[in-house]
């Protein structure tokens, strides 16, 4: 069973409520899920300034007014009227209750902690006791609980310790009794011996579903936020920040130590002695798959877990010869500031003994500072000990992972970053764990410091590239089949992964946040409930919002291209084998150029020309380079290649026509390829490629197909028509076998027009000697004057266009 906590944003409006049901639904069955709640978003603070305020004499009933309105608007929103009334009712009594409690606060101008307590319960108790009601609809099951009444603590109110031993047998106890119900249970909140209310303090709604996981074995706690787990390094100061899949449990202590605040990491305390993995996930992004925080993470390629800063801190230095060979110096000096809670973030001490700095927080600095000044009076006096002075405008920045201890040259990575910025370092330390170097700047320093360590330790990072491919036909289905096969010699040789995250073809689709199993991608896409949708494929891969993101085209569809703009101005590069985006108009092929430069993407269309051999690749190098093409000749069509090749004698030609069919050369309609269009995309883009904003219209086509063929209705119907025109295609062939001549279908690019025609040409030219479904290019251009630059080679089929595709998949991870 899992234990599913959801935190203030995720409790604080309609919308999160909504998204919170959502989640829930498929989780009903058997074994429920648990339901944590916290206080809607502000309205523990709210309760906090009301009892302030109560105990000063000043008004509270305007601030809780507006507490009770925002549970009602939930309820008069996500309720039918009808079923309003038994969840108001209820609300109302609490608020009589609470505003009684103010009174009393406001009488007695005193405020307890055992009253402040009771104040804050019903924070918890009302945003409970509204869900479960509203959860009630979808699920019947749901039960209100007080959780209260079952976490047993002593009476340290605001920070009560708990009865582990007593809690868990409540907590079994009532499971037991109601484990077919769908538990909605009120977090942070807890009591005494004497039944009195108490809290568990700061984290208070995490501690509770730790509790509860841990006394009932849960398989899991989830702990829902509004943001995508713990990242790399604060995102407000590292745009590249991305989120960890995976942490141990120290490295998120070390981590939540200094920042991160997405948990509270005592709270995990139950969990981790249990074993349970934690997982942190986004109400408001369901994609995100998690955050993991368990026992035997798997190695990670990640040299460290995370950077964490604190951007304010005070650092106080206390040196003297009253220190050296003293022992006891140090031990003296810091229990005398623990006895007085004034908490030490970080220690460094010279090894002359000669000095002593450490860091607190800013608010306990003075504290310290006087602390100091009474306890070593004496030393201070007989100046055996420098009058200690605050530094304030400092930060403190750590690096934090496991993999640190393994790795030398961390430190070194870490310094030389810090060096390399011009960030004068003021003090170092380093657990002896070795889970976690810190060190001390100026808080001017802190944004190029963090984005300058992220850079140093992420950059040359094995880069995982997340791709969405769109076509399970012929490529679609041999580019999985190749991306399967090479996993391995990727990881090994180019330090990458590539992971597909979605798959859709016209029937269904299939995201996984987890990344999907390429050795069972058809059945689990067959098996999916979801029609495809090419709105929603897009949608929802961009909110998962993962780095290095790659939208793979393998249909021969218009429907696509329509998003290619808005995709890669998400930042999300485009492959495609799909010509139709790049030979519409000029102006959407040079639309689609200009995105992916602005938003620092690529955009490979490699497999347009040729399949898998280097044409656009080669065009580009020249272009890149200053070359001028002064004019390109070709044969484009690998079907039409194919055709001419094996049309010999005792063959008809719709035979030839099917074989390509079956070898895998032709579009998937093959009229694309014999009446030339397929080719003409090509040369159009070729074209662009080389410098010339030409438009389809502007091309010279020789069809050589007769009109009844192309008339034909579906692609049956062409075959019989083919083959009804036989004649013709016999008189073409025994023409040119009669004047000892091959057929030729080329296209020419020559003074900036672009022509494509039937040719019959004899051994003299360069492009007689062709088999299989050879295409052959040659480039005439300023450095290639004399002899042509000549590509040549399969051009279509399965394997070679799927293999060009990876290829550009690849180079978008090279960048
Ligand atoms: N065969 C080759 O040698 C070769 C070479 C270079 C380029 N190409 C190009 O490769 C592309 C694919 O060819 P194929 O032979 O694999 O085609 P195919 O007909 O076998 O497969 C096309 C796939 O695209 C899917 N699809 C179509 N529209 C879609 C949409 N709107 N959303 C999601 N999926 C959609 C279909 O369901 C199907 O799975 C074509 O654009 C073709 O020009 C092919
Ligand atoms: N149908 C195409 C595939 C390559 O784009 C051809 O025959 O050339
Ligand atoms: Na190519």
């Amino acid at each position: 069973m899992n234990i599913l906590k959801f935190g203030g944003t995720s409790v604080g409006s309609v919308e999160s409520i909504s998204a919170l049901i959502e989640i829930l639904k498929p989780l009903q069955g058997d074994e429920n899920p648990i339901v944590v709640l916290s206080a809607m978003g502000g309205v523990t603070n709210a309760l906090l300034d009301m009892a302030e305020n109560a105990r000063n004499l000043r008004d509270y009933g305007d601030a809780l007014k507006l507490v009770e309105e925002k549970h009602f608007k939930v309820i008069r929103t996500l309720l039918p009227a009808g079923a309003q009334n038994p969840v108001l009712t209820k609300l109302k009594i609490y608020f009589n209750e609470l505003e009684d409690i103010l009174q009393s606060v406001y009488n007695l101008r005193e405020l307890s902690a055992q009253t402040r307590d009771l104040i804050l319960s019903y924070g918890e108790r009302c945003s409970t006791v509204m869900i479960s009601h509203i959860a009630k609809r979808q699920f019947p099951d749901a039960l209100y609980v007080d959780g209260a009444e079952l976490i047993k603590t002593d009476s340290n109110f605001g920070q009560a310790k708990v009865n582990t031993y007593m809690t868990e047998m409540l907590i079994n106890d009532f499971y037991e009794a109601n484990n077919n119900k769908m538990l909605f249970v009120t977090g942070f909140i807890s009591s005494n011996d004497e039944g009195r209310v108490t809290t568990l303090g700061r984290g208070g709604s995490d501690y509770t579903a730790a509790i509860w996981g841990a006394a009932l074995n849960a398989s899991e706690i989830q702990i829902w936020t509004d943001v995508d787990g713990m990242l790399t390094a604060d995102p407000r100061i590292v745009k590249k920040a991305f989120s960890l899949p995976e942490l141990s449990y120290t490295e998120a202590m070390e981590l939540s130590y200094f920042g991160a605040k997405v948990i509270y990491p005592p709270t995990m305390i139950p969990a981790f002695l249990k074993k349970i993995p934690i997982v942190i996930k986004n109400t408001f992004n369901t994609a995100f798959a998690g955050t993991y925080i368990k026992h035997g993470v798997s190695p990670s390629n990640l040299p460290i877990k995370g950077i964490s800063s604190i951007d304010e801190i005070s650092v106080l230095n206390l040196s003297g010869s009253g220190m050296v060979g003293k022992a006891g110096f140090s031990g003296r000096l810091f229990s005398m500031l623990s006895r007085e809670q004034v908490n030490v973030v970080l220690i460094t001490q010279s090894s002359s003994e000669h000095s002593i700095t450490f860091a607190v927080k800013p608010a306990d600095s003075l504290k310290a500072l006087s602390l100091i000044n009474k306890e070593f009076e004496l030393e201070l006096q007989a100046r055996k000990l420098e009058y200690p002075e605050v530094e304030n405008g400092l930060s403190v920045v750590a690096i934090v992972g496991e993999n640190m201890k393994r790795t030398p040259g961390m430190s070194g990575k870490l310094f030389s970053a810090l060096g390399r910025n011009g960030v004068n370092v003021r003090a170092i330390a380093q657990g002896s764990s070795e889970y976690n170097i810190s060190v001390i700047i100026s808080k001017t320093d802190l944004s190029k410091a963090v984005n300058a360590i992220h850079d140093a330790f992420y950059a040359d990072l094995k880069k995982t590239l997340h791709i969405f491919c769109l076509g399970t036909g012929n490529i679609g289905k041999t580019l999985f089949k190749q991306l399967q096969d090479q996993m391995p010699f990727l990881a090994d040789n180019n330090d990458l992964q590539v992971k597909v995250m979605g798959v859709s073809n016209t029937r269904k689709m299939y995201l996984d946040p987890r990344g999907i199993d390429l050795n069972t991608w058809e059945e689990d896409l067959n098996s999916q409930e979801t029609k495809a949708s090419l709105p929603d494929f897009i949608r929802r891969m961009k909110a998962m919002n993962l780095p290095n993101c790659v939208f793979v085209d393998n249909t021969a569809s218009h429907n696509p291209v329509e998003f290619y703009l808005d995709i890669l101005q998400s930042s999300i590069s485009v492959v495609t084998c799909n010509k139709l985006g790049n030979s519409a108009d000029y102006e959407q092929y040079a639309a689609f150029k200009k995105a992916a430069r602005t938003y620092g993407v690529d955009f490979f269309y490699e497999t347009n020309v040729g399949a898998g051999l280097p044409i656009i690749r080669t065009l580009k190098d020249l272009m890149l380079s200053g070359d001028k093409v002064g004019s390109i000749e070709a044969i484009l069509s690998g079907t039409i290649s194919y055709i001419f090749n094996n049309y010999k004698d005792g063959v008809l030609f719709h035979e030839v026509v099917k074989e390509a069919q079956e070898k895998g050369y032709t579009e998937p309609d093959p009229r694309d390829d014999l009446n030339g269009k397929d080719f003409m995309r090509k040369m159009l883009i070729l074209a662009r490629d080389a410098g010339y904003a030409l438009e389809e219209k502007d091309i010279e086509l020789e069809n050589m197909l007769p009109p009844s063929c192309m008339a034909a209705e579906s692609v049956a119907d062409f075959y019989k028509e083919l083959k009804n025109n036989s004649a013709y295609f016999e008189g073409l062939k025994n023409q040119a076998i009669k004047d000892n001549k091959v057929l030729r279908y080329i296209g020419k690019l020559e003074g900036g027009k672009v022509s494509i025609n039937l040719q019959m040409v004899d051994e003299d030219h360069p492009f007689y000697t062709l088999s299989g479904s050879d295409n052959i290019i040659s480039f005439t251009t300023n450095r290639y004057k004399d002899r042509p630059l000549v590509v040549k080679g399969p051009g279509a089929g399965a394997e070679v266009t799927a293999a060009g595709v990876f290829a550009d998949i690849i180079n978008v991870g090279k960048r």
